[in-house]
């Protein structure tokens, strides 16, 4: 008998990620004013300390801030990083495997060279990339089912898609991934309607210039509203509609690339996403596996609504609440 349990499409910790991000994205401005708050872990508050001196003093006050955030917000977070850093040194797994982690690793051994990073540099990075890619991809997660179980149509297409790629006597594999069209259609359009970052990361121009008839002065912070250029009519037809088609059309450019300004969900240029790939290819992964083997209804009575819970990263304001039914013919591949 099939068994439907209701759950929260995605569970998140209380404590919003994206203040470790705001931290990591305005400090930089901040400490450009001179003056350092450095966050005291008793008080809960940011505290006045000297102005800074140079570049490196700001560089280790931004550290020490995101240590202790992390060690705060996220104690998990930096177990995590420690557990990995000591399993990689202790074990002599350098010799035999090159990740990306013991790259890092390699850096910092490099006494005195100019590419040479501290281990607190590892750890930063590392963090960055945690808290970079999580909250964004469980965010785009929430929308896409969102989006998926408004549109009916949509839905049917999704799975006739899946039931066709994979079967239902098989799990999703990466293999699989590259030729869901429809999925991935669906997963563009979710990104133009509601781009997780739909302020991107603030620039700061090292010179003036003008662009587009508009003055920018250097050193000014400059904001692009990327939720703006996604919803342009001038640019997409019906924009405040979800119709994954429009991205069927492959000459348009349309990718996460950030070369076609009309639609950059992972920003564009020098700063974009640093793993965009990688992204793409979880969103893909999660959402093929989540709509093949269940399949997804409201709980009884209930409507979806799509106010934004506006944020540095973008979510769903009330969370998607939704209730899976096992859809796969073999109930011992759920077990696998
Ligand atoms: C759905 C998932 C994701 C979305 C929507 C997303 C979106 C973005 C956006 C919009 C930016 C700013 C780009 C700009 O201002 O031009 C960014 C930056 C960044 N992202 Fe992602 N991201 C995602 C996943 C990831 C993952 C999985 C990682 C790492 C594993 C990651 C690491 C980073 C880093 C390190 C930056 C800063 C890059 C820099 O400033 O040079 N992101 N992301």
């Amino acid at each position: 008998m099939k068994k439907a349990t209701m759950v929260h499409v995605i569970s998140m910790p209380a404590v919003n990620l994206c203040l470790i991000c705001i931290i990591a994205v305005s400090l930089r401005s901040v400490l450009d004013e001179a003056e350092l708050l450095p966050f005291d872990i008793k008080t809960k508050r940011f505290s006045l300390k000297q102005p800074l001196a140079n570049n490196a003093a700001k560089e280790t006050a931004i550290m020490d801030i995101g240590e202790e955030l992390l060690h705060f917000l996220f104690p998990e977070v930096l177990v995590c990083i420690k557990y990995l850093i000591s399993k990689n040194e202790g074990t002599g797994q350098m010799e035999q495997r090159r990740d990306f982690l013991q790259l890092l690793l390699e850096l910092g051994e490099q006494d005195g060279a100019a590419t040479s990073i501290s281990i607190r540099q590892v750890k930063a990075m590392i963090a960055d990339i945690l808290v970079g890619g999580t909250d964004t991809t469980s965010t785009m997660v929430e929308w896409v089912m969102a989006e998926l179980m408004q549109r009916l149509e949509a839905m049917r297409k999704v799975n006739e898609e899946l039931t066709e790629f994979v079967s239902l006597d098989s799990l999703v594999e990466e293999s699989h991934l590259p030729k869901l069209h429809y999925l991935d259609t669906v997963i563009k359009d979710t990104f133009r309607l509601h781009p997780a970052l739909p302020f991107l990361v603030p620039r700061c121009p090292s010179q003036s210039s003008t662009v587009g008839g508009y003055y920018i002065p250097k050193g000014c912070m400059v904001w692009l509203n990327v939720w703006v250029i996604h919803r342009d009519p001038k640019i997409w037809e019906n924009p405040l509609e979800f119709q994954p088609e429009r991205f069927l059309n492959e000459s348009s450019n349309l990718d996460y690339s950030g070369n076609n300004f009309n639609y950059i969900p992972f920003g564009s240029g020098r700063r974009i996403c640093a793993r965009f790939p990688l992204a793409e290819k979880s969103l893909m992964y999660i959402l093929a596996s989540l709509l093949h083997s269940f399949e997804w209804k409201l709980p009884h009575g209930t409507e979806l609504e799509f106010s934004d819970n506006f944020g540095i990263v973008t979510k769903k304001l009330n969370p998607t609440v939704a209730v899976p039914t096992p859809g796969l013919s073999n109930f011992e591949l759920y077990t696998k």
